[in-house]
């Protein structure tokens, strides 16, 4: 059994935030205006975190996302994998990582039962890497992906934001690293929620712009989409050993598809990225409240759903980093 919303949406996709923190600050993600940390007893614990996702497993959840902030940053993260991954009936347990701290973790990362992890990487140069992170952390970041490959993690998916002017001139030679490693290279639209660092009618590219580029490397062939996947539409090089995905939020929105809902590290469920109307299920939790209560909280969330995020602009005022993506 899952859950529809009021557009006959299925939704089975949970996406947590475990922290608001990182040690990156990716220009596109962190926001004009200062951020305050939540002091850390407004963020939700671990015994709290696996309550939710055993409720919402019982609703129908089947996939779970741990993103941030910098999920590795929280301390002990592992131990979360490992309880997510005994509640028999989450298929799918991912990651989402700027994987700095990935050398250090994969192998157990693994042994705790995850196996589908998303790692960020703009460049593949270091010193654009420190420009748009903020940090020289990109052989760091590189070695992370490669431990990731060889623990054995299946899909590793490469996250790119492409900015005009910054990356853009990159896009073959990472599109190439699907010939030589088994990575998944997803090109993700820049979404303006926020005012950011970077400035969004000079830095957008769209999709089919990326595509008409990569025609110069090869054919693209479509893979057919499995149940459970992200938003991105799935291609492959023949040949090669990974695949080319894309992202596109702003010019073809993948809304009617929308499978999702997402969970802030201070307790707030979210029904959609582009919308600031949150569900407090940290209150009721601290209350004392019973699953019963807990659950109609999420339903109630699911039913009011919207149908699509309308292309605003600067429209949250919860900075990305803070909702995980
Ligand atoms: N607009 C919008 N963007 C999303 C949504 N879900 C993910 N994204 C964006 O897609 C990019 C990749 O996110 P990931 O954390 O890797 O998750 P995913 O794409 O769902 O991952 P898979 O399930 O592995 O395909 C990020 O920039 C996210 O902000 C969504 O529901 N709406
Ligand atoms: C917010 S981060 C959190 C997880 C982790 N820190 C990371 O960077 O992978 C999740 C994803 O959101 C993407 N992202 C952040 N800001 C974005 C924006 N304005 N538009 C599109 N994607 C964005 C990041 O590139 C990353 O892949
Ligand atoms: S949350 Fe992820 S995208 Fe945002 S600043 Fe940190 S590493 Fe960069
Ligand atoms: S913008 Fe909102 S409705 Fe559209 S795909 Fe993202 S979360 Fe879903």
């Amino acid at each position: 059994m899952s859950l529809q919303d009021a557009y006959n949406r299925k939704i089975t996709y949970l996406r947590i935030s475990v922290t608001d923190r990182c040690n990156l600050r990716c220009r596109y993600c962190v926001p004009r205006q200062a951020l305050k940390r939540l002091p850390h007893n407004e963020i939700l614990t671990y015994e709290e975190i696996v309550r939710l996702v055993k409720i919402a497993a019982q609703i129908g959840f089947k996939k779970i996302r741990l993103t941030g902030g910098e999920p590795l940053v929280r301390r002990n993260i592992v131990y979360l994998i490992e309880q997510i991954n005994n509640i028999s009936t989450i298929q799918k347990l991912c990651l989402t990582t700027n994987g700095t701290l990935l050398r250090e973790f994969a192998s157990d990362l693994y042994r705790a039962g995850l196996r589908h992890i998303n790692i960020s990487l703009d460049t593949l140069s270091p010193q654009k890497y420190a420009y748009i992170t903020g940090v020289d952390a990109f052989s760091q970041t590189w070695a992370g992906i490669k431990k990731a490959i060889e623990v054995g993690f299946h899909p590793i998916k490469i996250n790119v934001v492409l900015i005009k002017g910054f990356n853009d001139n990159e896009i073959i030679d990472l599109a190439n690293l699907s010939f030589d490693y088994p990575l998944y290279i997803r090109f993700i639209e820049y979404m303006p929620l926020m005012s950011t660092g970077i400035n969004f009618e000079q830095s957008f590219i769209s999709t089919d712009e990326v595509k008409e580029r990569l025609k110069k490397i090869g054919k693209l062939e479509k893979v057919p989409s499995s149940a459970l996947d992200g938003p991105a539409q799935r291609y492959k090089f023949r040949g090669s050993l990974g695949e080319v995905g894309f992202i596109s939020a702003l010019s073809h929105h993948f809304c009617p598809n929308c499978n999702r809902l997402r969970l802030t590290s201070d307790g707030q469920l979210r029904p959609c990225l582009f919308s600031d109307q949150e569900w407090d299920l940290k209150t009721p939790l601290r209350q004392g409240a019973s699953n019963t209560t807990l659950k109609a909280i999420i339903e109630d969330a699911i039913t009011h759903k919207p149908k699509s995020h309308g292309y605003v602009k600067f429209v949250i005022h919860r900075p990305m980093l803070k909702i995980g993506g």
